[in-house]
């Protein structure tokens, strides 16, 4: 995204080719910048904020939220017009928390009650941004803090504590002047950005379901290689050594991100009380989580987890109903679940459903490698939003 608002080609090497990606790609494509691809690089040719134009079109943002969150703020600092829409399970997530922020600093976005579709209109924001965030929230940061450079205004956004940060550091990659003080962010006006060469690191949330199927499969044997385990991202690794697992990390730092070889093995897991601070950095990895408690000795509460019945399905929900299917013992709260272990996983042709929701496919197939019998998983589709290459990559694993 930050690629379209510099001066010069910006080249992104390593990115998975997620139905994400693909998404901002054509939205990008339709603001005017120009992306094209060579093996595993991207090449975004951006000509700076001015030269970006109305898409003329309805923007399809498909199934991400984060991307239609990041780009609202991105499209309403450019002084634009633009329409948004996305599939059945984005049509009902909230938006407001993007939209009630830009709007108080300048911005004029309407809604249907906070959710898609949603017009951006064009619309010059406040020189001056100063904005603190009601609840901790990297993708409304990020939207401000986009919104602040693509418009040109002195920024200051005050999270309510340290969030995901991956946003500041790219900033300051391509030259903008960001202070980070704790979990105030501040951007002085009319920053110039140039282009820079970004190397993506491998998804933690993606290599998730792998570090917990090493932990669980016995006698397995695998190292995950390159992954981005930037403090903000990486709370399952520490859950999971809370719990006794055994990971081994080799790690090292590329601009300003840590990235790791990761292996984990076979491990007897203990339950854990999981709450408070530590959701925001692993609450993508809670469903896979989950599946490692079913299988840790004591009772695993996970409390302060609400933000899960907002996602691509109500979590709490899809999770606990799939997991029981199979034999597991949990329960869900309000804001989490109870889950007592460990239960062995049994099915017998049991069918069970990802509800369109990738990181739920994903965990249901990594729960299928512990469970005696056949799990018969009936949609997989969804997992190409964050992972096309995930059956393929299991495939190459089992023997
Ligand atoms: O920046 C991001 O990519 C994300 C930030 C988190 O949201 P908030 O920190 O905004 O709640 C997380 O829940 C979301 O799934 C992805
Ligand atoms: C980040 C995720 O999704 P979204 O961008 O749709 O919120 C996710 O499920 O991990």
């Amino acid at each position: 995204m930050l690629g379209a608002i510099v001066n010069g080609t910006t080249r992104i090497t390593n990115l998975l080719n997620s139905a994400d990606v693909n998404t901002t790609r054509a939205i990008l494509t339709n603001l005017g910048v120009t992306i094209t691809e060579r093996g595993n690089i991207t090449e975004v040719v951006g000509a700076g904020v001015s030269n970006l134009h109305d898409p003329g079109i309805v923007l399809d943002m498909g199934n991400s939220g984060t991307s239609t969150r990041l780009l609202t703020g991105l499209i309403a600092g450019a002084d634009l017009d633009a329409q948004i829409i996305g599939d059945d399970s984005l049509s009902r997530r909230p938006m407001d928390r993007v939209i009630d922020p830009l709007n108080n600093v300048g911005a004029n976005i309407t809604s249907n009650n906070g959710k898609l579709p949603m017009i951006i209109h064009r619309s010059q924001l406040n020189n001056k941004i100063d904005f603190e965030l009601p609840v901790g929230s990297a993708q409304v940061k990020s939207a401000v803090l986009l919104a602040g450079i693509t418009s040109g205004s002195k920024t200051t956004v005050v999270d309510k504590f340290r969030t995901r940060n991956h946003t500041e550091i790219m900033l300051q990659q391509f030259g903008a002047e960001v202070k980070v003080d704790g979990a105030k962010i501040s951007v002085p006006a009319d920053q110039h950005l140039s282009a820079a060469d970004v190397l993506v690191p491998g998804d933690i949330s993606s290599a998730a379901f792998w570090i917990v199927a090493g932990l669980l499969v016995k006698g397995s044997n695998l190292t995950i290689k390159n992954v981005g385990i930037n403090p903000t991202r990486s709370g399952i690794i520490n859950i999971l050594r809370q719990m006794d697992a055994k990971i081994d990390i080799k790690q090292t730092s590329i601009d300003g991100e840590t990235i790791a070889d990761i292996t984990p093995r076979f491990s007897k897991l203990q339950a854990l009380n999981i709450y408070g601070e530590i959701i925001p950095t692993c609450i993508d990895e809670i469903p896979i989580i989950v599946l490692a408690a079913t299988q840790a000795t004591g009772r695993t509460i996970i409390r302060g987890a609400a933000e899960l019945k907002l996602k691509e399905s109500d979590r709490i929900l899809t999770v606990t109903s799939e997991l029981k299917k199979l034999g597991a013992q949990i329960k869900a709260t309000d804001d989490g679940f109870i889950i007592d272990g460990p239960a062995q996983l049994t099915a017998n042709k049991t069918h069970v459903s990802g509800h369109k929701d990738h990181r739920i496919a994903m965990m249901l197939a990594i729960a299928s490698l512990i469970t005696d019998g056949e799990v018969i998983l009936d949609d997989d589709d969804s997992v190409g939003i964050s992972y096309p290459t995930f059956f393929t990559e299991l495939g190459k694993l089992s023997v």
